[in-house]
This record gives C-alpha cells, structure tokens and sequence, in this order.
C-alpha cells in the first residue's frame, strides 16, 4: 500500500493551536490540491482526535473529481478511514454519513456497546491490536479491502505513529505564512517523539502554494 501523509502546518510547525480547534491554514488553491490528492486515493485517514477536534468529512468538494472518478469505475468519493482504539467516534459524526464507506481501525479494547452503536451508525469495523490500533495490521487488513492509495490527513498523533512504523511513503506539507505557537499546540508529528533514529525524508520539490510553500518529500 501507498501512504501519503498530507498536512497544513504554522511556519512554526504546528498543525492547530493549543485549543486543538480547526484552524484555517492553507488558501484556496492548497485547499483544490489536496481535493486533488483525495480523488487519486481509494481512502483517506484520520485519527480519532481529528475527529473529535474537526468533525471532518473528508470527500471532495470539486465536482469534476467526483465525476472523473465515478468514469473510472471508482466510487464517487474515496473510502475514509479512523483510527480509533476505544470506539469513541461520536455516532453522529459527519464522517459517518453515507457519502462514502467509512471503515474504523478500532483495538481488541474497544467496548461491545460501542462497536454496536458504530456499525448501526454505518462504520465497517477493523478489528487490529490489543489496546492500540496496530497500524500495520490494520493497513493489511484495509488492503484485503482494496486500497492500495491512502491519504493521510493527520494529526500529529496519527503522523508519528505512522513514522515510527515506517509506513509513510510521501509526505506533502504545506507551510502557511502565519504564527500559531504554543508548547501545547498540535505539530506533524507528536506522539512520544524520537529520541534517536531520526526519520530522514528526501526533498523532493519546493513550490509556492497561496501564500505559502510546499514542501514534497519521499520517505
Ligand atoms: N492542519 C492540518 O493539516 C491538520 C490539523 N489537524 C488538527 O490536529 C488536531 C488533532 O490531532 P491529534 O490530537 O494529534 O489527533 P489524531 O487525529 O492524530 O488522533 C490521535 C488519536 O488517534 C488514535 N489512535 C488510534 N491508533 C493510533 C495509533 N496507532 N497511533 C496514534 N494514534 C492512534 C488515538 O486515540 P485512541 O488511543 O483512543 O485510539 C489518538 O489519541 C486537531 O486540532 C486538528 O484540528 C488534524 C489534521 C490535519
Ligand atoms: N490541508 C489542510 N489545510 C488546513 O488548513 C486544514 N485545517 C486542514 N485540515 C484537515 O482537513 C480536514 C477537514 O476536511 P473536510 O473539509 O471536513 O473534508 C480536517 O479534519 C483536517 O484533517 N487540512
């Protein structure tokens, strides 16, 4: 499977402030190619805390897309994916409508009842590790479902998880021209963090994007 992590971050790094809402960062032509990126893949993931935080969908705006994919033979919007141990996606969340099929990673921990509440809410469970998603298992299992290219949406938790794994592929991030700061604030990558062993990606392409750069790396 292909991972590509995509992301929109301060030009301090972070991905959202300290109070973890939704922060606008990319412009309008950002915002049209990572359209572009969800119309390529057969799913695009987040973390629980994305939704929670967000309250995403996570389809495509661009008609256009919609179209050129459904002339392809595809569905007309990609697969959406969360990883989600505990099963604590609200049942009412947007990511759960039927616009798209919607799978969530949960763990051997989560509740009964709420595994119920889920799939009656329309999420196809993926059962994969003890207490915490196992992100390898998991990407195994969504690949026996047929996606080959997932987007990645973040956040930060999700993002160095998937770095520790050595699961991402390619990393795209836009840097916006604005400062969020705070010691608390979300970045690409959270987590526990490294300490040694350092991810090193490879630079592919810098560009200007909006009022911001674009940053392209191989992993
Ligand atoms: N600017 C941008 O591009 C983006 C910004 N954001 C922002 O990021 C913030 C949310 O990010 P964050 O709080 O980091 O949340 P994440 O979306 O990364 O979700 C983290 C949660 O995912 C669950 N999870 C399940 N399995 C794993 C695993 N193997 N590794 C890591 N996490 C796992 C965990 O909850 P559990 O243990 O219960 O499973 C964890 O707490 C919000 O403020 C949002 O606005 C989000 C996306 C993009
Ligand atoms: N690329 C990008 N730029 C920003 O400025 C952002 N705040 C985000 N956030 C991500 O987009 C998701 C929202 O998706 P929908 O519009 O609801 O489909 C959000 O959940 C973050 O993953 N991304």
């Amino acid at each position: 499977m292909h991972v590509h992590v995509n992301a929109a971050a301060s030009l301090d790094g972070k991905l959202s402030s300290r109070r973890r809402e939704q922060v606008t960062i990319s412009g309008d032509d950002d915002f049209a190619r990572v359209d572009e990126i969800r119309a390529t893949a057969d799913a695009v993931a987040v973390g629980v805390g994305t939704v929670l935080a967000d309250d995403p969908h996570l389809t495509l705006d661009d008609p256009g897309l919609v179209a050129a994919r459904e002339d392809r033979g595809d569905s007309p919007h990609p697969a959406r994916v969360v990883a989600d141990s505990r099963a604590r996606t609200p049942t009412d969340a947007r990511i759960l409508d039927d616009a798209a099929t919607t799978y969530l990673l949960v763990s051997e921990a989560a509740p009964g009842g709420r595994r119920e509440a889920l799939e009656a809410a329309g999420a196809e469970l993926v059962v994969a590790g003890a207490e915490r998603v196992s992100l390898p298992d998991a990407f195994d299992a969504l690949e026996a479902r047929g996606v080959d290219r997932l987007m990645v949406e973040g956040g930060g938790e999700l993002i160095f998880s998937l770095f520790e794994a050595g699961l991402v592929d390619e990393l795209t991030l836009y840097v916006g021209s604005l400062v969020i700061g705070g010691r608390d604030a979300p970045t690409l990558a959270d987590g526990d963090g490294f300490v040694s062993d350092f991810p090193r990606l490879s630079l592919r392409d810098v560009e200007r994007v909006d009022d911001g750069v674009l940053l392209t790396y191989d992993c």
